[in-house]
């Protein structure tokens, strides 16, 4: 579904790869987690793949298009949730999604009907009238889920999508993106959250200084790494207890 061959990405002036021949390959239907610390070149590594940033080399495709000579086609298949808000602070909630949903062609009843229900579904029914600045970060994390997913994409990119959200706005979040996989959306995400991606991943890669460090399925991870009961105990024994702080 996802094959990416020696993708690597060197930002301007920098003075070294954030992500670096990086080969991959993610199969139909999975819940893909990229998890590594602060600066591994996660949100680099899922921009370059949706889209919104130029590799420096290598390649890709999705579902058999190629992002050098199909990009038109590909960003049609593809959903993306970015980790700052893609939101509109001044409209309402039905507002901003009816405006994304017309990006992708969507629009009229039907649009209308799919925004409702997608509102109805993550608890924000009796909000979409109202305009998200008043909107707590929950909130507006789950409307920027909505804009994401409204053209029933075949796959999705997240990242950090339950960043900063309480428990319940998380479980909702989880339990959507649970359903959609079961209807056939395979998932692309990113978090620091090692026990939601442990229990939300049918498989995952951890990343460190822009390479795959180890990949797999989590608890054939965990049973791998004798010392590690859980895959925070197996990031860390990968990764190590260092501070990342680059700039
Ligand atoms: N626009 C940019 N220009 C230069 N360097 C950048 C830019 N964006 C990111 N980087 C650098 O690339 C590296 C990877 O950053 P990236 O944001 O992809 O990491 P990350 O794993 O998503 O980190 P975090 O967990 O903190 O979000 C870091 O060293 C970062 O400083």
């Amino acid at each position: 579904m996802i094959e990416i061959r020696q993708l690597s990405k060197k930002y301007k002036d920098a003075d070294r790869y954030s992500v670096r021949n990086l080969d991959l390959t993610i199969y139909e239907k999975e819940i893909f987690g990229i998890l590594g610390p602060n600066g591994a070149g996660k949100t680099t590594l899922i921009s370059m793949l949706s889209s919104l940033l130029k590799p420096t080399s290598g390649s890709f495709t999705i579902d058999g298009l190629s992002y050098q000579n199909e990009m038109k086609q590909l960003k049609q298949i593809i959903g993306i949730v970015p980790q700052e808000y893609a939101l509109y602070p001044s409209l309402t909630a039905f507002e901003n999604l009816k405006y994304f949903g017309s990006m992708y062609g969507l629009k009229g009843s039907a649009l209308h009907s799919k925004i409702e229900e997608h509102l109805e579904i993550l608890g924000l029914g009796t909000f979409a009238n109202k305009k998200v600045h008043t909107f707590s970060g929950g909130m507006k994390r789950r409307v920027n889920l909505i804009a994401g997913i409204l053209h029933r994409p075949k796959v999705l990119f997240l990242d950090e999508p339950t960043v900063g959200v309480d428990v319940q706005s998380k479980n909702a979040i989880i339990n959507y993106l649970k359903e959609l996989n079961q209807k056939g959306t395979t998932i692309l995400y990113t978090s620091h959250h090692l026990n939601e991606a442990e229990n939300f991943c049918s498989h995952i890669a951890i990343i460190d200084l822009g390479e795959i460090i180890c990949k797999g399925e989590p608890k054939t991870l965990i049973k791998e790494h004798k010392e590690a009961e859980n895959l925070e105990e197996v990031f860390l024994a990968r990764t190590g207890k260092a501070l990342r702080d680059y700039a």
